[in-house]
């Protein structure tokens, strides 16, 4: 297992949010989580980031316990998060947006953006936009890319379908089984059950802060089975 999680919690002030999450992803793995909206989704990828503090239970990453370490350190021990709503630095070109995700600008590093660059070849085009001028998929793309600078290990994604428009989706669905291919291992939530299906190995739910099932990708077909586990039948 490269994450183990146990019986996490965490909150906001003295409101409990998480009330004891455990889960497991092995090396490669491709997790997804689905849950309703304020279910706790995001709470737990911030958790796991180390952008809200664990109040309760444990994280072991790549077998080290991580719970207590500041989001910089987490990511230096290989950890990523795309965030909710991409928080792309709107004034900055999409270039300069990707540089911002690299350790420092050596040309090592500049090589390993142009590598990375390959897997998005709708960014290549884009390098000198402004992140703001872009759409919300090309945002998207930008972020994973971002992300990937970092060199994580694994990739926490939270909510990448928002506001995206199909095609790009696909194109979204694509980089990522490719980035499978080569090693990472990835924690996703979502609420859009066609895109959660088309990427995990293994599916959770999600409900109120705890984790309530567990499902195979092709069990998101059955609609009572959805309504069961995640309280809700569409995407
Ligand atoms: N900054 C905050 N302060 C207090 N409560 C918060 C804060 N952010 C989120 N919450 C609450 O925590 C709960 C979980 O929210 P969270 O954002 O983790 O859910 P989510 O599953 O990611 O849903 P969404 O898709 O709407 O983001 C919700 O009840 C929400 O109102």
């Amino acid at each position: 297992m490269i994450l183990e999680v146990d019986n996490l919690q965490s909150g906001y002030g003295r409101i409990p949010i998480l009330m004891g999450v455990t889960m497991g992803v092995a090396e490669g793995e491709f997790l997804g989580i689905l849950g309703h909206n304020g279910m706790g989704k995001t709470t737990l990828m911030n958790t796991l980031m180390g952008h809200l503090p664990t109040t309760g239970g444990s994280i072991r990453f790549d077998g080290q316990d991580i719970a207590q370490l500041p989001p910089h350190k987490r990511s230096r021990a290989g950890l990523g998060l795309v965030p909710q709503g991409r928080q792309i630095f709107p004034d900055l070109s999409v270039h300069e947006n990707l540089r911002m995700g690299m350790a420092g600008g050596s040309s090592e590093d500049l090589d390993f953006l142009d590598e990375i660059l390959t897997l998005f070849p709708r960014l290549q085009r884009l390098l000198d936009r402004r992140g703001g001028a872009l759409s919300g998929g090309e945002q998207q793309l930008l972020a994973l890319a971002r992300c990937l600078c970092g060199r994580p290990k694994m990739m926490l994604l939270d909510e990448p379908t928002e506001g995206i428009q199909p095609s790009i989706l696909e194109e979204i669905v694509d980089t990522l089984k490719v980035l499978r291919t080569r090693g990472l291992s990835l924690v996703l939530v979502e609420q859009n059950l066609d895109f959660i299906a088309a990427l995990s190995d293994r599916v959770l739910t999600i409900q109120k802060g705890v984790i309530t099932g567990q499902m195979a990708p092709e069990d998101l077909k059955n609609p009572e089975l959805v309504s069961e586990f995640v309280g809700m039948t569409t995407a």
